[in-house]
């Protein structure tokens, strides 16, 4: 925690020293304060002197003074968490978009999300609000013991023993806050990414009447939350306030009852004992401050701790290399590779094969054999874990994985559309989005039949899709993500199921546009449809086995079993093939 604080703080060392001078010199002048009073009241007994004037003048104008200094102080001091925590927030967002694949498909968004939440804890919560006046707790207590060991020893030591046992005690019980806390963070991340996940779906959740079941369990959610945040609450009131109070009466009892004493045997004056009670609600202020950071630390430590998490996590690899993005058809290559996901036992073996630059392949399979883990393979999403991915002929753990992406253009099965506008969602991540004409995006938005789209949408292609693109219809959302991968004007292009949502009418068109662009891209094209099959350059069946085979539609069909069997059980292809 000490280097990351370090690492956040260390950019604000002249605002934050500015800041504590002018803190030390308002906590001298408070503690000076009850000196003034000390010295009024033993000259209030006396003959009138110039003292007694003097003591008076110091007594209105120091505490104007200390707030004077209070409100400089504010101004350098307070900024200073929000500062790291927007430092904080910004980098914990980049670090979750560099992550590797393996971190984000097993951390639910919401999950993430509560971390840059839970970062606000940290500065504006911790450091502003804990950290900051516990430093100037520490330099109170030090000006008030020096004065009061002026001014008494024995007396001062009594306060002290006092002030150590309130340290103790509230040590001894902060053991257990720390583990409520950790308790009580999980909870809020975990109910975070249900509720983050509840309301995407909340539309199936309604169609399979979902939403009861969901209601109680967001209720259990609520009870566990509302539990961990009384005992929270108690068992930190306890420590932060009832231990204090506590001590802090028996404090001023033995100061009264010493102090009467002292002044009995003539050792102390009545001024001293009036300075004695001003100084013991300021010295448990103090402790109490010592403590709430120490409790603070402790919390904070817990909030860190899926911080850390992301930080520490390994970032996706990236290698250095940069080929040239000229070249507008890249080849690809698999040599004797294998791959499984983390946890997984089967997947990919041994799979090898060619697609020559331009060439378009079709990857054929049966459901779950890992034809999308050839696209995340290509993509770089992930890394072969034995023999080599190339492009281009780099392999692709050695390509910069960002200048890799902008040479691909890729309609997945998933189509992301953001409530953005259309025109934003057409031009998504392209680097050189303002260079598009509108000629162009109108040009695409023909090819791929989103016209009706545009004219449907009041504001055409300025007008926002709403959330989960709410303006647009399942087969709208294929043709969107097909125009973007297209105004890329990739060297590879990837469809992956692209026709699953389109009628056969635009389904055949839609294929068509794959030949009659003027695409050179190396296309590659994974579908259960087999209509196109005798028009490509090359198709790959995936195997159960996790084996490719490489080869044409009519060896395949004479020669591959399960080709043959996909080929008949393909309405469409069965028949044309
Ligand atoms: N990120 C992942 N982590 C773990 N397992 C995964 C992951 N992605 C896919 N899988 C598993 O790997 C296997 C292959 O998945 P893949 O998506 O490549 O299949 P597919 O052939 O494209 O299937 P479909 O035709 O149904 O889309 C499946 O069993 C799937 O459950």
């Amino acid at each position: 925690m000490k280097s990351f604080l370090v690492h956040y703080v260390r950019p604000l060392w002249l605002t934050i020293l500015i800041g504590l001078i002018l803190s030390i010199i308002g906590t001298l002048l408070s503690v000076a304060q009850p000196l003034v009073i000390r010295n009024l009241i033993n000259s209030l007994s006396k003959e009138y002197s110039s003292s007694l004037l003097l003591n008076v003048v110091l007594l209105i104008s120091i505490p104007i003074l200390a707030t004077v200094i209070s409100y400089v102080q504010t101004f350098f001091l307070s900024g200073v968490g929000q500062k790291i925590t927007q430092k904080l927030r910004g980098d914990l967002f980049n670090r979750m978009l560099g992550l590797h694949t393996e971190y984000l498909d097993k951390t639910p968004p919401g999950k993430m999300y509560q971390s840059i939440q839970d970062s606000i804890i940290v500065g504006e919560g911790y450091i502003d609000r804990e950290l900051v006046p516990a430093i100037l707790s520490f330099f109170t207590l030090l000006f008030i013991f020096a004065s009061m060991f002026w001014m008494d020893i024995s007396l001062s030591l009594v306060i002290m023993a006092c002030g150590l046992i309130t340290v103790l005690l509230t040590a001894l019980t902060g053991a257990r806050v720390k583990s409520v806390e950790k308790k009580y963070v999980d909870i809020r991340s975990e109910s975070a990414g249900y509720l983050q996940e509840s309301l995407e779906n909340i539309r199936t959740i309604r169609l399979f009447g979902g939403g009861d079941k969901e209601f109680k369990v967001w209720k259990d959610w609520l009870a566990l939350d509302r539990l961990y945040w009384m005992k929270r609450r108690l068992i930190g009131d306890f420590n932060e306030k009832g231990i204090l109070i506590l001590f802090q009466s028996l404090c001023l009892s033995i100061v009264i009852i010493y102090g009467y004493i002292k002044i009995r045997h003539g050792v102390l004056n009545i001024g001293s004992i009036v300075a004695f009670l001003a100084y013991v609600p300021m010295v448990f202020q103090s402790v109490s401050s010592l403590q709430r950071v120490q409790l603070g630390t402790k919390r904070v430590k817990v909030v860190l701790d899926p911080i850390y998490s992301i930080f520490n996590n390994p970032a996706e690899n990236s290698g250095t290399l940069k080929p040239s993005l000229e070249q507008k058809e890249m080849g690809i290559r698999f040599d004797h590779v294998d791959f499984n996901y983390p946890n997984r036992s089967e997947g990919l073996t041994n799979v090898n094969f060619s697609l020559a630059p331009g060439s378009t392949t079709l990857i054929v399979g049966p459901s779950g054999v890992g034809k999308s883990t050839i696209i995340d393979l290509i993509t770089g999403l992930y890394d072969p874990l034995k023999g080599k991915v190339e492009i281009a002929g780099c392999a692709t753990v050695e390509w910069n994985k960002k200048l890799l992406r902008q040479a691909i253009g890729i309609v997945p099965q998933n189509v992301v559309i953001w409530n953005r506008t259309l025109r934003e969602n057409l031009l998504y991540g392209l680097s050189s989005a303002e260079q598009i004409t509108d000629e162009r995006i109108n040009e695409i938005i023909h090819k791929t039949h989103l016209d009706s789209l545009v004219k449907k949408l009041p504001k055409g292609l300025d007008e926002k899709l709403g959330p989960n693109a709410i303006q647009a219809s399942g087969g709208e959302r294929q043709r969107i993500a097909l125009a973007r991968a297209l105004l890329r004007s990739p060297s590879i292009l990837i469809f992956d199921e692209v026709t699953s949502a389109l009628d056969p009418i635009l389904t055949e068109e839609i294929i068509e546009l794959i030949w009659i662009q003027e695409i050179t891209s190396t296309k590659l094209i994974v579908s259960h449809r087999l209509t196109f099959a005798s028009r490509v350059d090359q198709i790959l069946v995936v195997n159960p086995d996790g084996t490719v085979t490489a080869g044409r539609h009519t060896d395949l069909k004479n020669n591959h079993n399960l080709y043959r069997k996909l080929v008949m059980a393909d309405q469409f292809g069965g028949s044309r093939a």
